[in-house]
Order: structure tokens, then C-alpha cells, then sequence
């Protein structure tokens, strides 16, 4: 039987926007993956903190920037394992859960350079293919079997949506309207 083959985007999602939407939707399609499920973390594994709001809002933005798409899903192992997000625990967790599903897990072009400080890299490539978001006009590169696929820049980031929110500027079409309604309703982000 043919292994299903299921995209993970792993981040943090505070909040999610059109660039996790875009980098999603291609990487199911170039690599004719079966799903691409959102992954969000609890705790970021970086060494330097990075401060993200409660987890229950990142999960339900995200729920309702994926809602229209049939082939875009939630996963909650990180949520609801807790601690730190080491992606070799989680990916331990899912392969031993789903032992017919093949993984390829979505990652920013800039961060397969970062790669060799993972936690447990050895192990985890084992485990996963990764796949890295390329510009067009950009070489890929990696020690690591990296798939590469192709996406047309669009900078926006999490953090650009947060200062813009925080300081009044306007973010609409930065992220899914239904997304910004959220923020609002739940004056998130320093709204009111
Ligand atoms: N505009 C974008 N284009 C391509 N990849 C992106 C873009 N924004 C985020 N990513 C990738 O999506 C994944 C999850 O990102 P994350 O949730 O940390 O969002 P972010 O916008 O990078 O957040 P922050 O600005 O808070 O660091 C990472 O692999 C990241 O490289
Ligand atoms: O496991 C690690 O050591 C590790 C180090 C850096 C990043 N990651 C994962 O990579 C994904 C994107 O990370 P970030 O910080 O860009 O949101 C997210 O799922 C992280 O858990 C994982």
C-alpha cells in the first residue's frame, strides 16, 4: 500500500499569516503531498527566547485561516505534549503513531543553514524529509538531503504583523481577514 505523504509546517504561528498559507499550498502541490498539517509549537526550541501569546489563540487562528482548505490540517502533538518543541520528539511521537505516513517538513529556505544546531539532527533526518522554501532567483544548498521547492517571495513575518498591530498600521491582506477579525475580538497584539 502506498505510504500517505503528509507536509508538516512547523512554527509558531503568533499569528499565522498569507506566507505560512503560501509556502503550504505550494509545497502540497510541487511535491503532490496528500496534506500539509499545521504544526504548532508550545514552547519554540530555540536558545534564544521568543515570547509567544497562549497557545489556545495561536491554535484557533490558525483553525480559522486553514477552515476553506480540505488539505490543510491542524496537528496538536507539541500543544499537548507541552515543554519545549524539540521537532526529533515530535517526529518520534508521529512516525511511531502513523507508521504508514511519510513526512516532509516544511521549512523556511534561511533556516536549512541552521539546521546542523537542531537538536538531535542525526536522528531527525532519519525520520523526515525536510523541504526548503526557496526564492526563485536563489541557489539551494545543504549538507542534508533537502528538497527544495520554489515560491515566489512574499516577506511578510509574524513579528512585522505584531509591530504593525501594536503601533496602528494597517496589516489587512498581511493575513486571512477572518485572522484579523480574531485579533481584534480578542484585542490581541496591543489592539483595543
Ligand atoms: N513570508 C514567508 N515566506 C516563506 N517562509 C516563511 C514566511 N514566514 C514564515 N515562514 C516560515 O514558516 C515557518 C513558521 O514560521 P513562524 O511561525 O516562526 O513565522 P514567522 O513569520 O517567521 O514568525 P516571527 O516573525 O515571529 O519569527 C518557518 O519555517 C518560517 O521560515
Ligand atoms: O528541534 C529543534 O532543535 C528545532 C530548532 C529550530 C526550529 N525547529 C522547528 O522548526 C519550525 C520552525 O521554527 P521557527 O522558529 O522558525 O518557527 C518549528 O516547528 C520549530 O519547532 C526545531
Amino acid at each position: 500500500m502506498r505510504k500517505l505523504k503528509v507536509g508538516l509546517l512547523g512554527g509558531t504561528f503568533n499569528p499565522v499569516h498569507q506566507g505560512h498559507l503560501i509556502i503550504a499550498e505550494q509545497a502540497l502541490a510541487q511535491l503532490q503531498l496528500d496534506r500539509v498539517d499545521f504544526l504548532p509549537d508550545f514552547l519554540p526550541p530555540h536558545v534564544d527566547h521568543k515570547e509567544a501569546i497562549a497557545a489556545h489563540h495561536r491554535v484557533a487562528m490558525l483553525q480559522l485561516a486553514i477552515q476553506k482548505n480540505e488539505r490543510f490540517g491542524l496537528e496538536l502533538a507539541e500543544i499537548e505534549r507541552q515543554g519545549k518543541s524539540y521537532s526529533y520528539d515530535t517526529m518520534k511521537e508521529l512516525q511511531t503513531q502513523h507508521p504508514n505516513v511519510e513526512y516532509y517538513f516544511i521549512i523556511g529556505g534561511d533556516m536549512v543553514a541552521y539546521l546542523d544546531k537542531w537538536y538531535r539532527i542525526a536522528d531527525l533526518i532519519q525520520l523526515v524529509t525536510f523541504v526548503g522554501v526557496n526564492r526563485p532567483e536563489t541557489t539551494a544548498v545543504s549538507p542534508y538531503p533537502v528538497q527544495w521547492i520554489k515560491v515566489p517571495a512574499f516577506a511578510v513575518s509574524s513579528s512585522l504583523i505584531r509591530t504593525n498591530l501594536s503601533q496602528g498600521r494597517a496589516v489587512r491582506y498581511l493575513l486571512p481577514d477572518l485572522v484579523l477579525d480574531y485579533i481584534k475580538e480578542h484585542q490581541l497584539y496591543g489592539t483595543r
